[in-house]
């Protein structure tokens, strides 16, 4: 045998040496979720290990994060039902809780990078991600309440948007806007492909943001198609999206390999609340090594093309590489 692989196996030396792909904490983004009040933390039952925190205590927590070398948050405010309404309009409400929370954490920690959600869903009393008129969830219609919340963010100091509705024209229509109020450097992160996945369910009951009625499949994408990713590619593109993300990440290896293959903008993937509740679930019955687990999903979306990451295990995933030095 002339050729045998396994020579470039055969010590750990010589294993970090062939090895291909790596993965640092600068590249993961860390999805954190705010509620309102003081001094509370409260764990996500569907979702273990992940709070829900009030602003004085996310503080603490990106603060930690920082020192662990994870710098981007992305932002999920928990809404109360009282202030939910069919406009979303809390959604650019300056004095209210995610705005605020917003600038207080820019004030602090001004280092910290932050993407903020534009979608109306934590906001809205249908629990759509667009404005809904009889039965019907509105595109176009929509955009000038995303608009209103992208430029309240963006005032209270976000660096990065992300319009997580995932509909048409969205990227085209903040950038223009952004860019005539002076926000030139603000980013837009592409929710390009978003599939109508029903790994969305821990984040839904992070936020208590489910749709009162039916569900998001006239919005998101279809799981069974990948061609139609590239036209949503080539569009956000067009739009001028800094980023293109796929959503979910794991089961959608496929399409981020598509999408870094044919766009040469950074490909972002999240890896979603259920496919984190799947690894904490089957780890915490002891049938498999959770820590393990996650170095290899998180190796695996790496690999596949992404050269970002959402993903909950932002946090335990920087602690385990300080802790193998
Ligand atoms: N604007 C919707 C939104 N923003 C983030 C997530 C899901 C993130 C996750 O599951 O981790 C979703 C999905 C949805 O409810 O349709
Ligand atoms: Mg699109």
């Amino acid at each position: 045998m002339l050729r045998r692989p396994r020579r470039n196996r055969k010590s750990s030396v010589v294993r970090a040496m062939v090895e291909e792909t790596t993965l640092s904490p600068s590249e993961l983004i860390y999805p954190v979720f705010i509620t309102e009040g003081e001094n509370k933390t409260v764990e996500i039952p569907s979702m273990p290990g992940i709070h829900r925190y009030t602003v004085d205590k996310l503080l603490d927590e990106i603060h930690t994060c920082m020192e662990l070398g994870v710098r981007t948050f992305a932002l999920f405010p928990q809404i109360t039902e009282e202030l939910k309404d069919s406009y979303a309009k809390e959604s650019h409400n300056m004095n209210g809780l995610y705005i605020k929370a917003i600038r207080k954490i820019k004030e602090q920690l001004p280092d910290a990078c932050l993407m903020t959600d534009v979608a109306m869903d934590p906001y809205s009393s249908d629990g759509h991600d667009g404005l809904v008129k009889n039965g019907q969830i509105l595109n176009d219609e929509t955009l000038e309440i995303l608009g209103r919340m992208a430029l309240a963010q963006a005032r209270a100091g976000a660096d990065i948007i992300g319009p997580s509705d995932m509909m048409d024209g969205r990227i085209g229509y903040l950038r223009n806007l952004l860019d005539d109020e002076g926000f030139i450097n603000v980013s837009i992160m592409a929710y390009t492909a978003k599939y109508a996945s029903a790994f969305y369910g821990p984040f839904r009951d992070a936020l208590e943001s489910a749709p009162k009625f039916g569900d998001k499949k006239t919005y998101q994408m279809n799981p069974a198609n990948s061609r139609e990713a590239l036209i949503e590619a080539d569009l956000d593109f067009e739009e001028g999206a800094d980023f293109l993300m796929v959503k979910p990440a794991l089961l959608y290896l496929d399409i981020i390999k598509l999408l870094n293959q044919n766009f040469d903008l950074p490909i972002a993937a999240y890896n979603v609340s259920g496919e984190y509740a799947m690894i904490k679930a089957a780890s915490r019955n002891g049938w498999l090594n959770g820590e393990k687990a996650m170095a290899e999903a998180l190796l695996s979306i790496k690999r596949a093309g992404a050269k970002i990451i959402l993903t909950y295990f932002a946090k335990e995933y920087a602690q385990l590489k300080k802790n193998l030095g």
